[in-house]
């Protein structure tokens, strides 16, 4: 018996930093949208914990014990006194280390399945103090929709989203660390004051509306100065996307894929090929939000 799990993407709509806190994370207010890409997370009893990935990026994945999901399961089997014999097999659309959340999509999905298959009983809230463990993107991808996120991001507020927004991905050639691009903007941040981070107002009515152009108005990640300094040539990508007719463009999450926030399905093809042509990306991916969180299949 399989069981299969399917786990969305994220972008950060906003992402406001505070300052590095003693534990050496930040301090947030992450206002996370989920996106529809999606990978799909199957686990099988089996006679010992093993991982296999597929998909175009596969090959970026580590297969061993460093695996989100890997450590989702051994974390629930822990919590359970089960042993973790399972295979685990991914099969990866969400790109590797683009700063869209993509191994925690991973951890979140095995945990479900996980769940699922050994039918542990456990409950929504424990599942999420899970996901809290594993990091802080990881509860998000469990519930999906839209949230703001506080503490260091894994404390989440629903919220509501009046319509559904278009979006292009654009993704860049290799990743870019988490750790490297919040220790950059220590870095450009050194000497300044930082203030406490807070949700936008304007953002969270624009989400609430389902207004795109006021969305776009509003869109901002902290991040991206640093993921700029970092992988320089992301600006060319920016260009591009706004050259192209995107309501607005900015780094997701930590980068280094840029987001384009686009009218309608139209306009997301437009910009997509625009994209492709000016040779500043890897690939372009058309996406809508919001989109939902990890679901049994
Ligand atoms: C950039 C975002 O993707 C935006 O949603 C997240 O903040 C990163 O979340 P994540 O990849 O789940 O990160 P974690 O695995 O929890 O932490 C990885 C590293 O990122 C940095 N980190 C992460 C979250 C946070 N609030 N402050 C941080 O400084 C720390 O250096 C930490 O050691
Ligand atoms: N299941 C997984 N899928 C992809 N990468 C994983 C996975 N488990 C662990 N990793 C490691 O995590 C690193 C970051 O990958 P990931 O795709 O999660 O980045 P990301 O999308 O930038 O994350 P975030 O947006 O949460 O900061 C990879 O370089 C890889 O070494």
């Amino acid at each position: 018996m399989s069981i299969t799990v399917r786990v969305p993407a994220k972008v950060n709509v906003q992402l406001a930093v505070g300052a590095a806190r003693p534990d050496g994370f930040h301090d947030l207010a992450n206002v996370f949208l989920a996106v529809s890409l999606y990978d799909e997370v199957t686990v099988t009893p089996a006679d010992e914990l093993r991982i296999t990935c597929s998909g175009p990026d596969a090959g970026q994945v580590p297969l061993d014990a460093s695996n989100l999901a890997a450590r989702a399961a051994m974390a629930l089997a822990a919590r359970y006194g089960i042993t973790p014999d399972v295979h685990v097999h991914i099969a990866k659309d969400i790109p590797v280390a683009g700063g869209m959340a993509g191994g925690s999509a991973d951890g979140a999905g095995a945990l479900l399945a996980c769940d699922a298959l050994w039918g542990t009983g456990a409950s929504r809230d424990e599942l999420l103090a899970i996901c809290a463990e594993l990091g802080s993107d990881v509860p998000f991808s469990l519930i999906g929709g839209a949230a703001l996120g506080t503490g260091r991001g894994e404390r989440l507020t629903p919220l509501e989203v009046g319509g559904t927004f278009h979006w292009v991905f654009a993704v860049a050639d290799g990743g870019l660390s988490t750790p490297a691009v919040y220790g950059e903007f220590d870095r450009l941040a050194a000497g300044a004051d930082v203030p406490e981070p807070a949700a936008s107002p304007a953002l969270l009515d624009a989400l609430r509306t389902g207004d795109a152009a006021a969305l776009a108005g509003a869109l901002a990640n902290d991040l991206q100065a640093a993921a700029l300094s970092l992988r320089p040539s992301l600006a060319d990508t920016l260009a591009a996307g706004t050259a192209a007719g995107a309501l607005a463009g900015l780094v997701s999450g930590s980068g280094p894929t840029t987001a384009f926030l686009v009218k309608d399905e139209d306009a997301a093809r437009t910009v997509a090929e625009a994209l492709l042509a000016s040779g500043t990306c890897r690939t372009a991916r058309v996406a809508t939000s919001p989109a939902p969180g990890a679901r049994v299949l």
